[in-house]
């Protein structure tokens, strides 16, 4: 008998709940990732995305193999492929860590189909500091404004601390079939769009704990006073690693507040990853649907394909927002300020509706996260929860002024831009955005 360890957005070793717990059975385990593009509520991964998940995967079989213990890899339905794998494996258990978007429903279903053939499942507290059903209003319900839902997360008993590597891990005595990674053709090819990602970033556990000291180290001091600086490189990065679970947030949690500094700023970032995740556990399909329902009505522009096109390639005219447009473009980044204000450009003045401009990030993103993402989109365009008052509408030119008065990060990212003629006027298509929003005010 043996066990399975169901890997998913969690692509680690240390503070893994479920593989410490199958790492104890002296039968062996069995490590498993299944690439499941299919089922219902799964969202199929971008292109930046699956380029990472392919260098991540690689980086935990490297690490599963110094313990001796493959890395099992099936593609297709997770609710056919876990049952099928736990009997060839001969499994006495089937261990994961918990999903709480709509995948959870996915899991809630393999559990009851494991346990009505036998095999008993243990679930373990996934990627997040609270459990959502642990945060709630006094009339029990979700939070919609971030600084309540912050105030009653730091109230709760402090997160446990993370778990150690296993000192130990034994394989499994079954073997059992796994694809090979590269049939899976994660990666781009011709043309290879990834080289400036790859020249950005190295994925894996190990280069996500060097971020983490590196940014405590040498950033954490000027974080309060620089992030919104794109050129300032105060931020943490660590968002792609939290993203796939190559780090724990209580890793960065504990770590952070053992480093004696005043982290409570860099902290309340993770509060925002956090608010993301209990919102996408209270709203299903966040992608699709805006929290405020007013939102269905916005008359977006319809014939906006030009301008969308220009805002994808970074030619607007706006230094700021073609800066971000291409860094994201060339290294799967962008910084949070400039994300703002990219973002906020397309909804209010080009007036496309937000979910296009979610759709480009879900897929040039390396840190593109069906929470965090969709979330994000939904507070700048005025829909979603802690959303902006609809006349905040960041203006590129003054955001440029304040946070790169330098031209550091506009001069290196996109030098040609302000000798392009502006795609929109900012004072008319302002005024056209703000009319919009009253036209919707009305009919509600
Ligand atoms: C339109 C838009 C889309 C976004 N899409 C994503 C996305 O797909 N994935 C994603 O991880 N973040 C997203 N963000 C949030 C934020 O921009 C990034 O998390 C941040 O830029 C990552 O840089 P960092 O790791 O240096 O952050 P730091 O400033 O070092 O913050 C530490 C961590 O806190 C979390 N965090 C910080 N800000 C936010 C936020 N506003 N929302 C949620 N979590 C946050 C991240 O995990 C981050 O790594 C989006 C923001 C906007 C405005």
């Amino acid at each position: 008998m043996t066990s399975v360890v169901w890997f998913r957005d969690d692509l680690r070793l240390t503070d893994h709940a479920a593989l410490s717990a199958a790492a104890q059975d002296p039968d062996g385990c069995v490590a498993l990732y299944v690439l499941d593009e299919e089922s219902e509520g799964v969202r199929p991964l971008g292109g930046a995305a699956r380029w990472w998940l392919h260098e991540s995967l690689v980086r935990l079989a490297d690490a599963l193999a110094s313990y001796g213990v493959p890395l099992v890899l099936r593609r297709g339905n997770a609710e056919t492929i876990v049952p099928a794998v736990a009997k060839e494996a001969g499994a006495n258990g089937v261990f994961w860590n918990r999903r709480y978007g709509a995948e959870r429903h996915i899991d809630a279903r393999i559990k009851t189909a494991l346990r009505e053939s036998g095999t008993p499942v243990r679930s373990f507290p996934g990627s997040v500091l609270f459990e959502p059903w642990t945060i709630s209003t006094q009339a029990g319900g979700p939070y919609r404004v971030y600084s309540a839902f912050w105030r009653a997360c730091l109230a709760m008993p402090a997160p446990a601390a993370p778990l150690p590597q296993p000192e130990s891990i034994h394989a499994s005595r079954v073997p059992v079939h796994s694809d090979h990674l590269d049939s899976w053709a994660l990666q781009p090819s011709s043309p290879n769009w990834a080289t400036g990602i790859a020249q950005r970033w190295t994925p894996g556990e190990d280069e996500g704990v060097r971020r983490l000291v590196r940014f405590l180290d040498e950033a954490a001091t000027r974080y309060v006073d620089q992030r919104d600086r794109p050129s300032a490189d105060v931020g943490s990065e660590l968002s792609p690693y939290l993203r796939w679970g190559e780090i724990s947030p209580r890793t960065v949690w504990q770590r952070a507040l053992a480093s004696g500094m005043d982290v409570g700023k860099f902290l309340s970032e993770l509060g925002w990853r956090e608010f993301a995740r209990h919102t996408a556990y209270h709203h299903a399909a966040l992608h699709l649907h805006g929290l405020n329902q007013q939102f269905d009505q916005f008359p977006w522009n319809q014939d906006a394909s030009e301008d969308i096109a220009a805002w994808r390639s970074g030619e607007t005219g706006f230094p700021l927002v073609d800066a971000g447009m291409r860094e994201l473009w060339q290294t799967g980044f962008m910084h949070n300020r400039v994300r703002m204000v990219t973002a906020s450009f397309i909804t209010k003045n080009l007036l496309v509706d937000w979910r296009i401009g979610e759709a480009w990030f879900w897929d040039t993103l390396v840190d593109a996260d069906a929470a965090s993402n969709p979330f994000n989109w939904q507070w700048v365009a005025g829909c979603g929860a802690d959303a902006a008052p609809y006349f905040r509408i960041f203006n590129p030119v003054t955001q440029q002024e304040r946070f790169d008065p330098e031209g550091d990060y506009t001069n290196r990212w996109a030098p040609d831009s302000a000798s392009r003629s502006p795609l929109v006027d900012l004072r008319s298509s302002r005024a056209r955005a703000l009319s919009a929003y009253e036209e919707i005010k009305a009919r509600a």
